[in-house]
């Protein structure tokens, strides 16, 4: 018998050929088949069953994370699963664990930061698990502030090692995922001292736990620092923290690709920028982009779905009332999300390409695109990640009460996924290093250096700062040319703008800090610019598939002008446009609202997502969403018994003293 589907009418409304907007969204029919296959594989396996952590108490939900570790190890090395598919399971089986960051972290650190020599040594443990290592940073009194890191390394020239050392409170080491409990290692980052100089922060392998008893070294202080936002969630990670009391490793445990300690203790500075310590960070917010895709495109699935089973109101004559996903609030609630995660997608495989080229060129040396590639993983990390935590809470309320059940899915997404607005650089510090870099930008305009890559737009600044928009109808917001050129004036003249304001402080670092919220926003309006102009370069290329192409322009103009009638006051305060133009966008965008809702379904399911994944009943793929309200409320352990628990020390004292109020 065919299963129902209470999606199949939305299903039939599409107006183009899903199988090929699965492959667009995957980024090739390779990516795609590989996904598909490994997702099929982790739903597949109880052993990955996650319907029922959130119950878990933290202690239990740690050793169910040990124990999916451990099976998805052995599914990897079972099946010869190759070191992309490998990344693949471990993100579909959904669980943050210590694996995160000993593949994430731990090895690209060594890989980015180490000497080949390193490498022979370090990197074939690692890859085999032999050794499992984290990355440790954070202290107790500075995350953000790198350079403040108060740990030590002393050279001792007498042994030829590092002496590890943690000399306040505050110097512990706080929060690194995969400290508390597992690592066997460690890259530490401490300030380097040799012969009484501080040569500032660097890098350093230092094993922390025994390999066959796997207890802390002598000297080593180690553990977990508790229980963190919401149940289940990242509780299945061991953040932790770490003191060292004088802690021995051999000078060649410090990480020398940027800078070299001698035999006799002499600090040597290689010709590689000192921002390399900093580019395992890089890395891994080029990561966290795409990885915002496939958090904001997860929360849409589950909100679209379930607007488009949920009716509210509007019964005629008897029938259906209206499907919720039919009122025009929700769809300018919910269709911009999607557009986003589509626009999430596509510049995360360009941010991807960025960080491959500037790879490459370190790697011969040539280090001129590292500033440009520093400001777009920090802004587009900060931009992406704001904009999905946001969108994840209100894709629960676009679910209205439902949203709020765990079983939801929305909940556990929300609290596992907002932390990433803090870790891997708190969202506001990295968009000011994007304001610092667009102001020196904009400084040596007049210079005769010309602008390249993503600010490239400023060498036109002349043209865009007098321009003027040519809008006159709604349907003239559909101009790929009309969009991106308000994009790019906005941002050059938001820029100018607060450039000009920094001029006047005869200190530029007061005025950096004075003028901090304006530059905040110059930075969004940047990271904007780029994710439209990226979305817009995607539609140049040949998109095979009936009706895919026009899809994208759709969402791609739903992106484009649902930010600038949300940010309508920088577009006209800037002179970019004018009221009324502004009033045409909104008109065109209620347009394209009506162009995607016979679409918004298939829009979805081209995510492919699996209904193990997405973890939700409102979300899952048939739609049968009451049937399975109703059966998932009865499993839940206080309906184990009719009378709950504590009704007789509790609950009837209170009832029969009422009844003998009532007597009296
Ligand atoms: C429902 C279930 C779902 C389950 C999902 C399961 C999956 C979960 C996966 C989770 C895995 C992810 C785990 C994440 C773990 C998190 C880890 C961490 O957080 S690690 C710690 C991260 N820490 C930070 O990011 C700290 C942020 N701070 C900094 O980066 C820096 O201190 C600073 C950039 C803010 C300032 O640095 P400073 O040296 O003081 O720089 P200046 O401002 O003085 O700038 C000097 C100069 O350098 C340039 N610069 C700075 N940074 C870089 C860089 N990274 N690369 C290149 N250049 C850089 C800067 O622009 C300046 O340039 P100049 O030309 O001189 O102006
Ligand atoms: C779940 C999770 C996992 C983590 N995993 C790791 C890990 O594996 N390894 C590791 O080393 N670290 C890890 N961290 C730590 C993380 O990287 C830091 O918390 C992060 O970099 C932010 O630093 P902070 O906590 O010092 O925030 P703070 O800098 O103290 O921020 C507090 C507030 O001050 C503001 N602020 C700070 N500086 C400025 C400024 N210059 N101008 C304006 N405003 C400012 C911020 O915007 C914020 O509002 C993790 C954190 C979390 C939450």
């Amino acid at each position: 018998m065919e299963a129902l589907d209470y999606h199949a009418e939305e299903r039939r409304k599409a107006e183009f050929n899903l199988d090929e907007m699965k492959i667009v969204w995957a980024g090739s029919r390779r990516n795609y088949e590989l996904s598909d296959r490994v997702a099929r594989l982790v739903a597949s396996d109880p052993v990955f069953r996650k319907d029922n952590r959130t119950m878990l108490t933290r202690k239990d939900l740690f050793k169910d994370t040990l124990r999916k570790a451990a099976h998805a190890w052995k599914r990897i090395i079972d099946l010869r699963l190759s070191e992309e598919e490998a990344n693949m399971l471990r993100s579909y089986v959904d669980q943050p664990a210590f694996t995160d960051l000993h593949w994430g972290m731990f090895i690209p650190a060594i890989k980015g930061q180490g000497t080949s020599e390193q490498h022979e040594k370090w990197l074939p443990m690692a890859y085999k698990m032999q050794i499992i290592g984290c990355y440790a940073q954070t202290e107790l009194g500075h995350g953000s502030n790198v350079q403040g890191l108060e740990t030590t390394a002393t050279f001792d020239p007498q042994t030829d090692e590092f002496d590890l050392h943690s000399p306040t409170l505050t110097s512990s080491k706080w929060w690194p995922g995969g400290l508390g409990k597992v690592s066997t290692h460690a890259v530490v980052y401490a300030r380097l001292i040799t012969g009484g100089q501080d040569h500032g922060v660097h890098g350093f392998i230092v094993q922390l736990r025994g390999l066959d008893d796997h207890l802390p070294l002598p000297g080593i202080t180690v553990g977990d620092i508790g229980m963190k936002f919401g149940s289940g969630a990242y509780n299945s990670m061991d953040n932790g923290l770490l003191r060292f009391d004088h802690v021995r490793i051999p000078r060649n445990q410090m990480l020398m690709r940027v800078s070299q300690v001698t035999r006799e203790g002499k600090f040597v500075q290689s010709d590689v920028p000192r921002q390399l310590v900093y580019g395992t960070m890089v890395y891994v917010r080029q990561t966290i982009v795409s990885d915002a895709s496939c958090a904001l495109a997860r929360a849409v699935c589950i909100a679209t779905r379930y607007s488009a089973v949920r009716r509210q109101f509007g019964s005629q004559n008897g029938g259906p009332e209206i499907q919720v996903i039919d009122y025009k609030t929700q769809q300018s609630r919910l269709f911009p999300l999607l557009a986003s995660a589509y626009a999430f997608r596509f510049v995360g495989e360009w941010l991807k390409w960025l960080y491959t080229d500037v790879t490459q060129r370190l790697q011969a040396n040539d280090f001129s695109t590292l500033p440009e590639a520093h400001a777009c993983t920090a802004g587009l990390k900060s931009m992406t990640t704001s904009v999905t935590a946001d969108a994840i809470e209100e894709c629960r309320k676009l679910c209205g009460g439902h949203g709020y059940l765990s079983n939801s899915g929305l909940p556990e997404l929300f609290a596992v996924y907002i932390p990433t607005c803090t870790y891997e650089g708190d969202n506001v510090v990295l968009l000011l290093q994007v304001a610092r870099f667009l102001m020196k930008t904009v400084s040596q305009l007049g210079s005769g250096k010309k602008p390249v890559g993503t600010t490239a737009y400023m060498g036109r600044a002349e043209h865009l700062m007098q321009c003027r928009c040519e809008v006159e109808m709604a349907q003239d917001w559909l101009k790929p040319s009309t969009i991106l050129e308000a994009f790019e004036a906005r941002a050059v003249r938001m820029s100018i703008a607060c450039a000009k304001s920094l001029g006047k402080f005869s200190n530029p670092e007061d005025g950096f800090a004075e003028l901090s919220p304006d530059l905040v926003e110059v930075a969004i309006a940047h990271c904007q610019l780029i994710v439209v102009s990226k979305f817009l370069e995607k539609l140049q290329q040949d998109i095979p598939g009936k009706g895919v192409k026009r899809q994208l322009e759709i969402l791609c103009n739903v992106y484009a002008l649902h930010l600038l009638h949300k940010h309508l006051g920088d577009f006209v305060a800037t002179g970019c446009i004018t009221p009324n133009q502004g009033a045409l966008a909104n008109e065109q965008l209620r347009l394209l609202y009506a162009q995607v809702r016979p679409n918004a379904i298939a829009l979805v399911d081209a995510f492919n997502y699996t209904d193990h994944y997405l973890g939700s009943i409102l979300g899952c793929y048939d739609g049968n969403v009451y049937q399975k309200l109703y059966q998932e409320a009865w499993k839940d352990p206080l309906n184990d018994t009719v009378v709950p628990d504590g009704y007789l020390e509790y609950l009837r004292p209170i009832l029969k003293q009422h009844i003998r109020t009532a007597r009296l």
